[in-house]
């Protein structure tokens, strides 16, 4: 269980009130996630989720809880951050900076099918689009310069066929990152994380389940929105076992993005070396993870190997949208 910081229910009840959310009724952790410490607070007001913010600075985090509101207001189904009466949305708890933001209703898509990436697609090209007047900067904190610190630090703990991959494709990367077509890629603030356990669906009378909403925007920043594309192609589209690309439901994600806001030139070039960068972003977010792990109450670390697979894959099979189709 992510419980990194043990949050009291009589404080937690403290901030509810200021927030004009009612009386607190009850407060229970969530086990899911390894970022934060996250608890379902339910108020008389209404069902919100309580997030304890562990790495993230009460400096990095206005970019995250103000770029919320910005889609929320926007009509893109985000959990919107609860202001107090002076319309402060970062607050603080056990000594570390916090939120409380609208629970979503649904539940996740675990095997997704081509409607639900479509939905997903559709949904990301509309909050890419609703970000461009997004006022605030911050960079993609897990991006290029945060790879090349990470690198020496897992490099210890790697076999000598991972630290190849590692090495290999670093350079790669820097060889993308250097040309004139990265450099025309189509930016803004983009989510970085939208995985599957990232996003909310309800099943309705029909049986038919409809996206509810985005969230956990917390390694949201600006980067490319083709680098947004691929994270999720590379979670959503995928058989998990073997990492592969399952091209119905790769076609149907670009398809309904592109409907929304149409993929450049560009884009569709790189997406090969986007789908590279993206799965080698979360193998070594999760070697990081696994080898230099921090206190909690009790955590699961993901997987690496799988994102070692997912990025063995793409190399061996680049992927361009719309090529299976032809
Ligand atoms: N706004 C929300 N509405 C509904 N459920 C939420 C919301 N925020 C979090 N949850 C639930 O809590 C779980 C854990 O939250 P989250 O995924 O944000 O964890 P984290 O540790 O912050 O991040 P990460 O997924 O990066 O490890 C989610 O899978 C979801 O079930
Ligand atoms: N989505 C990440 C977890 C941290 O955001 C992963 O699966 O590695």
């Amino acid at each position: 269980m992510a419980v990194f910081t043990e949050v009291h229910f009589d404080e937690a009840a403290a901030l509810a009130a200021r927030l004009g959310l009612g009386r607190l009724l009850t407060l229970k952790p969530i086990s899911a996630g390894i970022e934060n410490t996250n608890y379902f607070a339910s108020c008389e007001r209404g069902e919100y989720v309580l997030t304890v913010f562990e790495r993230l600075t009460a400096e990095q985090l206005p970019f995250y809880l103000h770029l919320m509101k910005h889609l929320a207001q926007r009509a893109v189904p985000v959990p919107e951050p609860q202001a107090d009466a002076s319309g402060e949305i970062l607050h603080n708890l056990a000594g570390k900076p916090a939120a409380i933001v609208d629970r979503l209703r649904g539940g996740h898509a675990r095997a997704p099918d081509v409607d639900h990436c479509e939905q997903v697609g559709a949904m990301l090209a509309r909050m890419h689009l609703a970000g461009l007047d997004y006022p605030r900067h911050q960079p993609n904190l897990r991006g290029l310069p945060w790879w090349d610190e990470t690198v020496p630090l897992v490099h210890p703990f790697l076999s000598e066929a991972e630290r190849t991959l590692v090495d290999t494709e670093q350079a790669y990367q820097h060889e993308l990152a250097r040309g004139a077509a990265h450099a025309r890629l189509p930016r803004g603030p983009i989510h970085a994380d939208l995985f599957r356990d990232n996003v909310m669906f309800e099943t309705g009378a029909d049986g038919r389940d409809r996206l509810s909403g985005f969230f956990d925007f917390y390694f949201a920043g600006v980067d490319s929105f083709g680098f947004d594309i691929a994270v999720c192609l590379n979670d959503w589209c995928i058989d998990l076992a073997t990492g592969r690309l399952d091209e119905a439901r790769a076609e149907g994600f670009v398809a309904a993005y592109d409907a929304v806001r149409p993929l450049s030139g560009d884009e569709r070039r790189l997406m090969p070396a986007l789908l590279r960068a993206a799965a080698f972003r979360f193998w070594l977010s999760r070697l990081w993870d696994l080898h230099l792990p921090r206190d909690a109450a009790l955590l699961t670390p993901h997987d690496p190997r799988h994102f070692e697979r997912v990025l063995r894959e793409r190399i061996a099979r680049p992927w361009h949208p719309g090529a299976s189709l032809a």
